[in-house]
């Protein structure tokens, strides 16, 4: 299964499980490896066709925007799922990262693999 990827995407959310970080919006990160078939789009040169990474972002920052969660695991979930209900997507690798959330550490966060990220010929190829 070929892959249409969003790196680095930003944006300002209110989350965490603190008192203070109720009151203020910090950045998250999304990276986003989405399994898709290119082929359709490529033969005909059709957006339409494609999987249109440009809405697909939008998409997130609105929903990350606009709810508000404790925890990273809950935020990734939400989005993962909103993702393979909205767009024509088999499965995901959603990786979400909150900067500054640790000062000793560089960043952290939690990656999540959902729906049939590998492809359903993989897994017959494991015999
Ligand atoms: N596995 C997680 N651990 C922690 C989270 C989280 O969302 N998932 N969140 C926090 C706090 O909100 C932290 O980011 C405040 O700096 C702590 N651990």
């Amino acid at each position: 299964m070929d892959r249409v990827f969003i790196n680095s995407l930003e944006v300002l959310s209110t989350i965490g499980v603190y008192e203070w970080e109720k009151t203020i919006k910090q950045k998250l990160v999304f990276d986003l490896v989405l399994a898709f078939d290119n082929r359709p789009a490529a033969a005909t040169d059709d957006i339409n066709l494609a999987l249109d990474y440009a809405v697909l972002s939008q998409r997130v920052v609105e929903y990350a925007q606009n709810n508000v969660f404790e925890l990273l695991e809950t935020m990734a979930e939400r989005v993962a799922a909103l993702i393979l209900d909205e767009f024509n997507v088999p499965g995901l690798q959603l990786t979400l990262s909150k900067p500054g959330a640790v000062v000793m550490a560089a960043n952290v966060g939690v990656q999540i693999t959902r729906g049939d990220f590998y492809g359903s010929s993989a897994q017959g190829n494991l015999g």
